[in-house]
């Protein structure tokens, strides 16, 4: 049970801990290695991802530049032609003269196709800046969903869960709607590790992820909220119902073995459960479903408990 945490002091803490039993050196990367491993959080996918972020907001100010430069050439020439398209006609009503109203009037077409031309070409171009800001909304949004993946399971990482259950809570105030939170973790992984190395241990977290999901409904999310800890947010779901999915997925891990050169590993998971009180918010709620995951280790593993009502504070 790796992750028992939720606020960074504590993760901050539990990091120290793990570099001191390791007999590492507290230096920041291997600080910020391990404060990532337990809090979940892939560090190059996070890097990356926030690498072109700031690339991104660049290229936004730029495009946007261009764009405020283009529409305010055009507004000065627009102006400076129609100023010369006043001035021809002012002087065309000034004159008998025919061959210099065919002057003018040719100099008020040629201005008025210059007009023309350059709203066209301005139009292209606005039409090319808008694409490219289409273009970099869509990266931002596949960007966002990098940081916010777990990159071995796929799954949803601890990144885009405050605002997911912030949203879920909100709802819930709103309707009266009903949430539960189920805290799952595999137990003795670490054996698994130590006995089949840690690319088995990694297929197993696949694998495991692979079946809740297909257990899951399609509102409910499945989040890798540490090593081998996951979180699953279940809307509309009381704690009857949660008690009802988890025993029906320990049955299923049951009888999804992993094979590892044509043997089983068996797998199991504690979990803990809590359904969302009136007066509750999101992190009280884990709270309340940690405490019960907890329990059920100590009550031996390969158990489902679920927690007691919430107190409201007074
Ligand atoms: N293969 C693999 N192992 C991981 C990953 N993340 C965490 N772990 C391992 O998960 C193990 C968790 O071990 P413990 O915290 O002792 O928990 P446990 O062995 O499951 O024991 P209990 O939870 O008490 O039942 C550690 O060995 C971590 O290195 C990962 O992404 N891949």
């Amino acid at each position: 049970m790796a992750s028992r945490l939720n606020s960074p002091a504590d993760i901050a803490r539990m990091a120290l801990k793990r570099l001191a039993e390791l007999g590492l050196a507290p230096t920041p990367q291997n600080y910020t290695k391990f404060y990532n491993e337990i809090a979940g959080i892939a560090p190059a996918v996070k890097e990356e991802a926030e690498q072109s972020n700031v690339q991104l907001v660049a290229n936004v100010q730029h495009v946007v530049q261009e764009a405020a430069d283009t529409t305010g050439g055009l507004a000065d020439l627009i102006r400076d032609h129609n100023d010369d398209i006043k001035s021809s006609i002012h002087s065309l009503q000034n004159t008998q003269d025919t061959p210099e109203m065919m002057r003018l009037l040719q100099a008020i077409v040629h201005t008025a196709t210059n007009m023309h031309d350059t709203v066209e070409d301005s139009h292209d171009s606005l039409r090319e800046l808008t694409a490219s800001l289409n273009q970099m909304r869509d990266d931002l949004a596949a960007s966002r969903h990098a940081l916010e993946r777990d990159p071995l399971t796929g799954t949803q990482n601890r990144q885009g869960l405050d605002m997911l259950l912030n949203r879920e809570v909100q709802r819930c105030r709103t309707y009266q709607a009903k949430l539960s939170v189920a805290l799952i973790d595999l137990d003795f992984f670490k054996q698994i590790n130590d006995r089949f190395g840690h690319h088995v241990g990694d297929k197993v977290l696949i694998h495991v992820s692979n079946i809740t999901k297909a257990v899951l409904r399609g509102n409910d999310v499945l989040v890798r909220y540490g090593g081998e800890e996951f979180l699953i947010l279940l809307p509309e779901t009381d704690l009857h119902g949660a008690k009802y999915l988890l025993e029906r997925l320990r049955l299923v891990f049951r009888n999804n073995a992993v094979m590892h050169e044509g043997k089983r590993i068996d797998i199991s998971f504690s979990a803990g459960l809590a359904q969302l009180a009136a007066d509750e918010n999101g992190h009280a709620l884990i709270l309340r479903a940690d405490q019960a995951l907890y329990a059920a280790k100590n009550a031996g593993r390969n158990t489902i408990i679920a927690a007691p009502e919430h107190v409201a504070d007074r």
